[in-house]
């Protein structure tokens, strides 16, 4: 299971491992640095058959420090290496130092501009090594800095043939938010934008493509995955620098006493991760626990029904009006194949033909009023409700008091949403086993502040993020956020928070096509009805969602999602 850390906790588990005797700061640096010269060879197995030409960029801190250690590795393998500094080399902490003195036994240091660059490279460099900025990044970059940077994003490659790999992060990237930080808009930009209505932005050194290889260490970052994190990395490759299973084997009967303040300040070392990524590990464990039938929770509701049917719960999907059915039928359709016991489909009385035309194993029930739903779910073994696709905003804004006076696991999509946020109701009848799953844009009516403050240009470090938001928002609504994305974001209001993210090796870009949605909120429809949580129900089904589209490919349409469900549960050999 992997967590995704902070700048800050990343440097808290290193400033406690070393402040426990475990290991020096010299001895990461060298872990570091030899992770980033196996990465590359295993990246680039080519670049290992015979030695080559590196240009290494490093920085003022110990990033910096790094890249002097992967030049000298690469001298070693025989390799002619230019380095360059940014920076006074009397004022490189501590270790950086170390290594600079060490290099500089090995090779030149050049100070980094575009001239030195330049003349060092008259023939470009097989391999570019960006050790400019990691973790300690607070602000943007500037001047010839920005220059150079921009320079050597991927593409711009006078410098270096293609491969660029950044050490931690492409420089200049915040690893707390995934957003490149930008310079503050200048005074003509701030005209220009006051003219057109729009929000004045600085320049940033690159927002797409930068690196081709990004390794960092120990952790992923939450900037590796979340906003523009995954595009500017290239790939991302994490190496253990040994601090792992230190990590794990700390207990209280171990750790010295700084180590124990440190315990005890809770600043996320050794107490449960704080943001989880969403992966096939842990979802695969708890995928199976739920086929094998041993959920917990209904049971005390349905002792009678242990193995029937409605031992695997029972949800209701309110539909739309007649040809508006179909949104509603997807997601019916999804919480039946993730395994619902019963899937029941609340119809007008106007569009039962319709819907009916369309169903089978699915079940229908006329609902025609909120007095009529209210009535049906006297029937308490209707344990999960979906409302919103394709229903429409002013009956979402008719049937919501119901729906949330019902107080079931319930799922608040679409024009559930936008009823919401223009409802005098506010957030108070919402309940702890409510999900909403808003996109960016139901998301910036529902938390207008929140979302406009997200929308802020990132300016300095560690900028607003989208866990940032999402957090917020779950804790004003009272109720688990499921903030889409190819980033999707869940947070409850205690701040559990995952990050789910169709991005890298599990890009599935085709599924941004209509209905997609729908059939995600009947993922987490299904998942309540078998008893999942609120919270583990949005996870899985995000993740089950983008396993779907993957498993199905390019051509996808919505429909194909819930039918491919079977084909993903063989793969996972349950
Ligand atoms: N601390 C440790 O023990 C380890 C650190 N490691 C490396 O160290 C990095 C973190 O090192 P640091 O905390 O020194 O941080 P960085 O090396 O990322 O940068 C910090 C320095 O950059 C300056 N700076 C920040 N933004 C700037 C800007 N826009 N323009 C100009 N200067 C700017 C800061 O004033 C500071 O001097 C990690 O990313 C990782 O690469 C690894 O060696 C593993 C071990
Ligand atoms: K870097």
């Amino acid at each position: 299971m992997s967590e995704l850390l902070t700048a800050a906790q990343m440097r808290a588990i290193e400033q406690a491992a070393i402040a426990s005797g475990e290991v020096t700061g010299l001895e990461l640096m060298e872990r570091a640095g030899r992770g980033v010269v196996e990465a590359v060879m295993e990246e680039w197995p080519e670049l290992a058959q015979s030695s080559y030409k590196a240009v290494v960029l490093c920085g003022p801190g110990n990033n910096g420090g790094d890249g002097f250690v992967v030049a000298r590795l690469l001298k070693q393998r025989g390799w002619e290496v230019e380095v360059f500094l940014y920076g006074d080399p009397d004022k490189l902490p501590p270790d950086a130092k170390a290594n600079y003195e060490r290099w500089c036994g090995m090779g030149e240091v050049r100070n980094l501009s575009l001239k030195s660059l330049k003349e060092a490279t008259p023939r470009p460099a097989d391999l570019c090594v960006d050790a400019l900025f990691g973790t300690g990044l607070t602000r943007p970059l500037e001047g010839e800095l920005f220059d150079i940077v921009s320079a050597i994003s991927t593409g711009n490659g006078d410098f270096f043939d293609q491969r660029l790999v950044s050490i931690d992060a492409p420089s200049g990237l915040c690893l707390d938010s995934g957003r490149v930080l930008r310079q503050p808009p200048s005074q003509a930009a701030m005209k220009l934008a006051e003219i057109s209505g729009q929000k004045a932005e600085g320049p940033a050194p690159f927002s797409d493509l930068f690196a081709r290889l990004t390794v960092a260490f120990d952790s992923p970052k939450l900037g590796h995955y979340l906003a523009d994190g995954s595009a500017v990395c290239g790939k991302l490759v994490v190496k253990d620098i040994g601090l792992i299973n230190w990590r794990c084997l700390q207990s209280p009967a171990k750790a010295n006493a700084k180590t124990l303040n440190f315990i005890a300040s809770g600043r996320g070392v050794l107490r449960r991760p704080e943001v989880r990524l969403v992966e096939r590990e842990n979802q695969v464990v708890d995928l199976r626990w739920f086929t094998s039938g041993l959920f917990v929770g209904l049971e005390k509701f349905f002792p009678s029904h242990k193995s029937h049917k409605y031992a695997h719960g029972h949800a209701l999907i309110l539909s739309g009006l007649s040809g508006r059915t179909g949104a509603a039928r997807l997601a019916a359709r999804a919480a039946l194949r993730v395994g619902a016991g019963l899937v029941t489909l609340g119809v007008p009385h106007e569009a039962v033909t319709e819907v009916a035309a369309h169903i089978t194993a699915v079940m229908l029930t006329e609902i025609d009023t909120p007095e009529i739903l209210s009535r049906v779910l006297t029937d308490e073994r209707l344990n999960a409700l979906c409302i919103g696709p394709g229903f429409g905003v002013v009956r979402a804004a008719e049937f919501l008091p119901d729906v949330l006076a019902a107080k079931r696991t319930t799922v608040l999509d679409a024009d559930a949403l936008t009823a919401l946020s223009e409802s005098e109701m506010g957030f108070a009848d919402l309940h702890d086993k409510c999900v909403l799953t808003p996109h960016a844009g139901e998301f910036k009516r529902l938390f207008p502040d929140i979302a406009a403050r997200l929308a802020e240009p990132p300016v300095k470090g560690p900028a607003y993020s989208k866990v940032d938001a999402t957090r917020e928002a779950a804790k004003r609504a009272g109720c688990v956020v499921l903030f889409k994305g190819p980033d999707t974001v869940i947070a409850s209001p205690n701040g559990r928070c995952s990050v789910h993210a169709a991005t890298y090796e599990r890009a599935a870009p085709w599924l941004a096509t209509a209905g997609s949605g729908d059939v995600l909120s009947g993922l987490i429809t299904g998942l309540m009805a078998r008893g999942f949580a609120p919270h583990h129900a949005a996870e899985t089904a995000a993740w089950l969602h983008t396993e779907a589209a993957r498993s199905f490919g390019p051509g996808l349409i919505a429909e194909d999602l819930p039918e491919e469900l079977p084909k993903v549960f063989r793969a996972l050999g349950i």
